[in-house]
């Protein structure tokens, strides 16, 4: 008999996994944890949405009109992660978002209301959301303020018909908009100030209040955030292939956009590939990525092509019909996985898109090689998203859409879709909702301080080391089982609260 020891294998390499025939998502592979030496703060999670653009959190928000927009690019940048302001508009309207944010600095964003002095104010509706109404010379933002007029104190008026000069506080303090949360929080202090005017060439840009900086005070402190070599926020936006999109990508470029990304989901084509070739030869400055691709064959063609980074995922949005309607697409751990491999030798940073719902999918991305995860429906929900909270069975909501959905084609990106040959819309995305999640400020904080705990569990400091990590076959892997996902998952509970801060 022979009694000499078999070798056990424990887990199996990336390499070997993936090499099997099958289409893995996030949720059918596990991690085997490895060995910690390290404190989880130690975890450094810096890292590049592109080959010149630098993170310090590889959080990405999608190009969708429904996450994507002022508000959203300056909290991502504010928190070191950064927003692609999406194309589903006129490129005007497009490159003003993108200004309108590289112009703030610090994460508030108010719509400040304005009145002329000869003006009135006819009800307390006329302060829309705003305690203090702006008096300036004309009545708009782009004109001298003149003083405010709060509304408490026009509420205990008698006299309200009389002209707003008649009892407007005269006052044209205000700070620049290159103001940080610091210096505001000094001035406020100083005036002993309850609010202020943020003012950005002789134009009204917001309104800042005192709770407005204590409530962000109150948030977890913010990473180093994303800012370029002029001082002002990185911010990125998409455009499509078509003709007019040289157009658009002009406005945007006077805009200051800092990267653009090709909005496809199926990025290798001749149409991608000669824009790319065009930004090239006329933005040297500017990166480009590149997509959507979830093979290496893909992958390689835009990376020859030129790309600054790779954009990967195709149906595995949680909006996305692609995969039903076209056959096409691939599971999303599978494809990050395949596509960063070769991403990967040509040192071209890879964005892990759609399908995160949670902070294990993003520490999944991450370790299999992508650079940044970017997100559509963890971010929809949240008050930097664009649109208003509604109520849908008794629960907070805002609306959420895919921009291959009917409903978004027939806005904008019509155009595009519709373009030249077909006549008849498919769509490949729906319209729904998501919860409300309130600020990405609080809860994006959260969520890193759980991809650290995973980094950590792994034996991983920073993405540089997952990735060594992946590439020495020492991180093991395995597929889980349908009963070893539901063992993973909460079970044989009557009732319980998910709650993780
Ligand atoms: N990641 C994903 O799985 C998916 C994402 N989406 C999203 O939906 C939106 C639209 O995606 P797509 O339909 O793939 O957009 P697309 O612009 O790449 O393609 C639309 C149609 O226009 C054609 N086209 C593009 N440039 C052209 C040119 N210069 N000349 C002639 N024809 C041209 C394409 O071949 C395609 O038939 C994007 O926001 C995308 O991110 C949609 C489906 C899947
Ligand atoms: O098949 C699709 N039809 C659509 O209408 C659509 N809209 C967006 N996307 C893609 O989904 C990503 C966001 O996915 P998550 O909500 O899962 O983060 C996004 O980042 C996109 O890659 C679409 N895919
Ligand atoms: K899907």
């Amino acid at each position: 008999m022979d009694f000499t020891q078999p070798i056990v294998e424990d887990g199996f390499s990336a390499e070997k996994l993936f090499s099997q025939g099958y289409s893995y998502t996030y949720d059918d592979v596990i991690f085997l944890p490895h060995y910690i030496d390290f404190p989880t703060d130690a975890v450094q999670l810096a890292t590049r949405v592109s080959s010149n653009v630098p993170l310090s959190i590889p959080c990405v928000a999608s190009p969708m009109d429904t996450v994507s927009e002022t508000c959203m690019a300056v909290a991502m940048a504010a928190l070191g992660g950064i927003a692609f302001v999406h194309s589903n508009t006129t490129p005007s309207e497009q490159a003003a978002m993108v200004a309108s944010a590289k112009s703030r600095r610090v994460p508030i964003l108010s719509s400040p209301v304005f009145k002329a002095p000869s003006g009135r104010i006819e009800s307390a509706d006329d302060f829309g959301d705003s305690p203090y109404i702006l008096v300036t010379e004309s009545g708009s933002a782009k004109s001298k303020l003149l003083g405010y007029v709060s509304k408490v104190d026009w509420q205990n008026r008698n006299d309200k018909e009389v002209k707003i000069y008649d009892y407007m506080v005269n006052s044209s303090a205000s700070v620049p908009s290159s103001f940080d949360l610091g210096q505001i929080d000094a001035f406020l202090e100083e005036k002993k100030a309850n609010f202020v005017p943020m003012v950005d060439n002789d134009e009204v840009l917001d309104l800042v209040t005192k709770e407005d900086v204590e409530r962000i005070k109150g948030y977890p402190k913010l990473a180093k955030g994303s800012v370029g070599a002029d001082g002002r926020w990185l911010v990125g936006a998409s455009i499509g292939t078509r003709e007019q999109d040289k157009e658009r990508l002009e406005h945007l470029v006077k805009a200051g956009v800092n990267v653009v990304v090709l909005d496809s989901s199926q990025g290798n084509s001749i149409y991608q590939i000669d824009m790319i070739k065009h930004i090239k030869k006329n933005y040297r400055e500017l990166d480009v990525i590149g997509g959507n691709v979830v093979t290496i064959n893909q992958a390689d063609n835009l990376i020859q092509a030129g790309v600054d980074g790779l954009r990967v995922g195709m149906g595995s949005g949680s909006i996305c019909t692609t995969q039903e309607v076209c056959a096409v697409g691939r599971g999303q751990a599978t494809a990050v996985y395949k596509v960063s491999s070769t991403a990967y030798k040509n040192k071209i940073p890879v964005i892990a898109d759609g399908g995160i719902s949670n902070s294990g999918h993003i520490v999944k991305a991450l370790t299999l090689g992508a650079s940044t995860v970017m997100m559509g429906s963890f971010l929809a929900g949240s008050t930097e998203a664009p649109g208003a909270y509604e109520y849908q069975n008794g629960q907070r909501i805002k609306k959420y859409r895919g921009m291959g959905s009917l409903e978004a084609m027939t806005k904008g990106s019509d155009a595009r879709y519709l373009g030249d040959t077909a006549k008849l819309k498919i769509a490949q995305g729906v319209v729904g909702a998501v919860k409300d999640k309130g600020s990405v400020l609080k809860f994006i904080p959260y969520t890193m301080q759980a991809v650290k705990q995973g980094f950590q569990d792994l034996g991983a400091s920073s993405l540089q080391s997952a990735h060594d990590l992946l590439r020495s076959r020492t991180l093991r892997l395995e597929v889980r089982t349908g009963a070893a996902q539901v063992e993973g998952g909460i079970h044989g509970l009557v009732s319980y609260e998910k709650k993780y801060f």
